[in-house]
């Protein structure tokens, strides 16, 4: 088998290439950033340090890498069997040109093995949205022949990978946590389902998907806003913080109650799993900062993401939102020199205030009563 993923970055080379390349499967890298394609194809391996209790060095070996633009990456596209992203969710139309070539070059090229098509980023099926970007991208002729030969699999993707310490000068040494989940759509695969260690196939994706997105990436998120409104620069630090820690289980309840009423989880496990979490947000042997967290609060503010939509769950249902009210709030706080969604939502707040610019960014009624709550929090925060 061989495969071809998209972003060589820390999810890239941590996770799910290192799975991919530990399955046997020939892997090959397609990324931009031209120190680790040169680095990738000179050594053809890489380390990754898996950190815990039990620390290890593991090596990724047989890997070498394309620009993601590069006519080698179309004519690899026309001839892999399976291609994977993580790349960011904003990227993923910029990548869907060349896979959009690619398909058309496998297509003219009579290749029928069926090929499948994974996105592993922090978004609700993520896969589908790049397939519409292909389509899109695509002539209207190659349609059926991508309906009846290409899989376009949602997936969830859980393991916590913050950037490389600074005093490394090694472009591909990575460091992961012990912990990692990809959770995969097993009715949107095309041919022989592949055995993988390490990927879970499940027919109730957008079960975990939720389950992830709103109680990991929740909880992440709001330990990022607050804690650097406390004057945290690390998520552990953070998190140690029993002014922080409180808010943040109790968003994570709060979105956990409507996942419950919705999925119908047992609310004991859904307890541990919150738990084990907050576990992880402590690893000791992560340094991983609350920029990284918090990064494009535009996107994490949006309608369907990570702190708005638990929250219309909780008016959907009724339920408690306290604490999801203080974390958007503290979003709202978020300011970063280097992330320009940082910047643009400070402009934005001074522009029309907190309530029109809570309402444009979130889809939320400007004059409905959640909206009131967070402006109210947002008001006394420091
Ligand atoms: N780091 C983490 O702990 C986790 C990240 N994720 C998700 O995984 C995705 C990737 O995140 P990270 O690996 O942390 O980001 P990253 O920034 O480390 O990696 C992204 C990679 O994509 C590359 N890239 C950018 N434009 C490209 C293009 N046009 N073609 C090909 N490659 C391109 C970058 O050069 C970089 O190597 C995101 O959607 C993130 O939300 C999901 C779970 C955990
Ligand atoms: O990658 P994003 O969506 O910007 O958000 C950062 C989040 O992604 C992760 O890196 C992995 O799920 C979390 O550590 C964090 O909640």
């Amino acid at each position: 088998m061989k495969a071809l993923h998209f972003g060589a970055g820390n999810i890239g080379r941590g996770f799910i290439g290192k799975l991919l390349a530990d399955a046997g499967i020939e892997l090959i890298f397609a990324d931009v950033n031209q120190a680790v394609l040169d680095a990738l194809n000179a050594r053809h391996q890489y380390p990754v340090h898996v950190v815990g209790e039990q620390a290890q060095v593991e090596t990724v070996t047989g890997v070498s890498a394309v620009n993601s633009s590069s006519d080698e990456a179309i004519a690899l596209i026309a001839e892999v069997d399976i291609v994977t992203t993580a790349v960011g969710p904003q990227i993923l139309e910029r990548i869907a040109g060349s896979i959009a070539r690619g398909l058309a070059k496998r297509s003219d090229s009579a290749n029928s093995r069926p090929l499948n098509i994974i996105a592993c980023e922090n978004m609700v099926c993520g896969t589908s949205q790049l397939k519409q970007h292909v389509l899109a991208a695509l002539p209207e002729n190659y349609h059926a022949w991508i309906e009846q030969h290409v899989g376009f699999v949602d997936s969830a993707v859980d393991r916590i990978v913050p950037p490389g310490e600074a005093g490394s000068n090694d472009p591909l040494e990575v460091t992961v946590e012990t912990f990692s989940e990809w959770i995969v759509d097993k009715t949107q695969f095309k041919g022989e389902l592949p055995t993988i260690p390490g990927m879970e196939l499940t027919d109730n994706l957008m079960a975990f998907v939720e389950r992830k997105l709103f109680t990991l990436n929740t909880g992440h998120a709001i330990t990022a806003y607050l804690g650097q409104l406390a004057g945290h620069q690390t998520i552990r630090d953070a998190i140690l913080d029993p002014a922080v820690r409180a808010v943040v289980k109790g968003a994570m309840q709060e979105s956990g109650a409507v996942l419950i009423k919705r999925y119908g989880f047992d609310a004991e496990k859904h307890a541990a799993y919150i738990e084990k979490i907050l576990g992880r947000f402590e690893n000791p042997y992560l340094k991983d900062d609350v920029e990284r967290v918090g990064r494009q609060p535009l996107r994490k503010l949006s309608a369907g993401d990570r702190l708005i939509k638990p929250t219309l769950g909780t008016l959907e249902y009724q339920l408690p939102h306290d604490n999801l009210v203080t974390g958007i709030a503290a979003a709202m706080h978020y300011r970063s020199a280097l992330d320009p969604q940082a910047q643009e939502l400070e402009a934005l707040l001074n522009s029309v205030g907190p309530q029109a610019a809570l309402a444009q960014v979130s889809g939320l009624d400007a004059n409905s009563e959640v909206v009131a709550a967070v402006v109210k929090a947002y008001a006394v925060m420091p």
